[in-house]
């Protein structure tokens, strides 16, 4: 049985975003790697399984030295104050994030002090004199296959990274050097252990295939001179932690190493945007065998945003405001869209019709409008959950059961089917992280139960007909039940509107989760809580139909204001 399974396979996982850098404000992009790590955190809670999620801030580095500079503010000053705009856009946007660190935080100065000295007494870190490409936008040594020469606007040549565009400058100095090299076998041995490591399978092929090419040691640290903001080195005051490997042990910090991380490492899940595969899918792994740990369960990769065909990037200038966004779409239709919309294995374009378009037809037009629908007192008018009657619709396995009386036809048989099948394709989505396909499922089947209800026309059927009334009553039934299942089922992506329909349905609280979910329970001959349960007060609309034109003209910002 379905929740059987569930309970089994139940195991508790830490979820992590990446750590955002604070050189700049929140945009959509942040928002979604947020939100899918924050679905895939909800619906492991909605199943009683032990989860956490943890996002947070990146705050040292070159860049960040630079732009509080630049903005004449103290850089710690300079990291909070954009460290709480994260926070508060994570907090609007429904993010329920258990841990959010600040990589400023001392407790996890520890943590990184701890991790480089364990690297470094396991033999993996030694001095040597670096030279070579460098580029300070991505705080990275490049090499010479990794950069190409352009033409800048005055004509001179000059070098850039063919990966992010960016000039790098040659640059010599002493370092600290990780010795990356010697992991190529490890690495490549867990990717043939773990083919579900990284996900999509795109993303594991991409970086199976960096692996064939050269695994340089790598430099993981930078002259103190140079950077002042960032953790030393222990016992080299000259030199300053390299800004990624102190990100990337924020998960351990989270996690509580070097102490009590054991019941949470390794069942990890890290999304990820593919602009930081390498780190995460080769770097951090290697750093993490090096100090005598296992690498995460899996990494969810995804692509990414585009504005007009292009990469949605902060360096750019071409981001959304996901606050206006909330604004113009409430906070649950941002949510819908992002994770209905959004496929990991390929960027997809943002546009405000297809928003517009895709919330009217999913949320308010085919979810509401059923709700609305079996909730009109014109066809319901006891204001009830339903009651089901056997008679009506009998159990198709059980042929002494059908009686004259039955009404249910071939169809919709095959609508409880897929409904109760439902919550299992749902999770195996999840499991893979296409969140959009768990949504596209909801919505084949709300639209299936649209269908039903209109096959049926209760609105036809005489009430004061006792025989019309048990069939006007078991229509009612099952349509309820099969929204109760997509109200449940849409927690993770958008909560207050599941609420919602779950508090009109008479749902209470503690009856949402998936762990002893059981649908229609009548029809299999079992007593179910909410037949004849009287319906929430709360008659509001679900979701409310976008004016297309209307939330383009406010937020237009091509159009002058008056
Ligand atoms: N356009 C985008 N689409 C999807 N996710 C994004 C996008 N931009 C950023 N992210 C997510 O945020 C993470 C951190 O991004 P980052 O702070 O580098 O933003 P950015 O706008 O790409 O910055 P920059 O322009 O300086 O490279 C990415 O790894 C990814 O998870």
């Amino acid at each position: 049985h379905v929740s059987r399974r569930w309970v089994q396979n139940c195991s508790g996982t830490l979820f992590t975003t990446p750590i955002f850098y604070v050189n700049a404000g929140p945009h959509l992009g942040h928002v979604y790697s947020a939100l899918l790590a924050d679905s895939l955190h909800r619906e492991r809670a909605l199943r009683d399984c032990a989860t956490r999620l943890s996002t947070g801030t990146d705050e040292h580095g070159l860049k960040i030295q630079q732009a509080a500079e630049a903005a004449g503010k103290a850089p710690y000053q300079f990291c909070s104050e954009v460290s709480e705009q994260f926070r508060a856009v994570f907090n609007h946007t429904l993010i329920s994030y258990t841990d959010y660190i600040r990589t400023t935080e001392e407790h996890h100065k520890r943590t990184v002090e701890k991790f480089w000295t364990v690297l470094s007494e396991r033999g993996y870190i030694y001095k040597g004199v670096y030279e070579g490409w460098y580029s300070t936008p991505d705080e990275s040594f490049l090499a010479e296959s990794q950069v190409m020469g352009i033409q800048d606007k005055q004509g001179n040549v000059i070098k850039v990274s063919t990966e992010s565009g960016h000039q790098v400058h040659w640059t010599k100095e002493e370092n600290y050097m990780f010795k990356l090299s010697d992991f190529r076998p490890l690495l490549l041995k867990w990717l043939e252990t773990h083919k579900q490591a990284i996900y999509p399978e795109n993303f594991y092929q991409i970086v199976l295939q960096w692996l064939q090419e050269d695994l340089p040691d790598l430099s993981v640290s930078r002259e103190r001179s140079r950077l002042k903001w960032g953790i030393p080195v222990p016992g080299d005051s000259q030199q300053t932690i390299y800004v990624w490997l102190d990100a990337l042990v924020n998960y351990l910090t989270v996690a509580g190493y070097p102490e009590a991380h054991h019941s949470w490492w390794p069942a990890v899940h890290h999304v990820v945007g593919k602009d930081i595969l390498k780190f995460h899918a080769i770097y951090w792994p290697a750093f993490l065998m090096a100090a005598g740990l296992a690498p995460p369960d899996h990494i969810f990769v995804h692509s990414h945003w585009l504005a007009s065909g292009q990469k949605m990037s902060k360096s750019l200038g071409n981001v959304v405001d996901p606050m206006d966004c909330c604004d113009q779409y409430t906070v649950d239709g941002f949510r819908y869209f992002l994770l209905r919309h959004g496929v990991p294995d390929r960027d997809c374009d943002y546009y405000h019709e297809k928003v517009v378009q895709l919330l009217n037809a999913e949320l308010a037009d085919a979810l509401g409008g059923l709700l609305n629908r079996c909730c009109a007192s014109s066809i319901n008018s006891t204001q009830s959950y339903g009651f089901f009657s056997s008679s009506c619709f009998p159990d198709k396995h059980n042929c002494f059961d059908k009686a004259a009386s039955a009404r249910a036809m071939e169809e919709d048989y095959q609508l409880i089917e897929f409904v109760e099948n439902l919550p299992t394709e749902v999770q195996a989505r999840y499991e893979k992280c296409q969140i959009y396909k768990a949504l596209e499922a909801i919505d084949a089947c709300v639209r299936l139960t649209n269908k039903f209800f209109q096959r049926h026309t209760p609105w036809k059927l005489d009430s004061t007909n006792p025989v019309e009334k048990l069939w006007l009553d078991t229509i009612i039934y099952v349509t309820m039940e099969c929204l109760r299942t997509y109200g449940t089922l849409l927690q993770p992506v958008v909560p207050s509107i599941a609420d919602k329909l779950l508090s009109r349905l008479g749902v209470a609280q503690n009856e949402r989760t998936l762990k002893d979910f059981l649908f229609l329970a009548r029809y299999h001959g079992k007593y179910c809580p909410f037949e004849g349960r009287e319906l929430g007060p709360d008659t509001g609309v679900l979701f409310n139909r976008l004016d297309q034109n209307k939330s383009r003209k406010t937020k237009d910002p091509s159009i002058p204001k008056l």
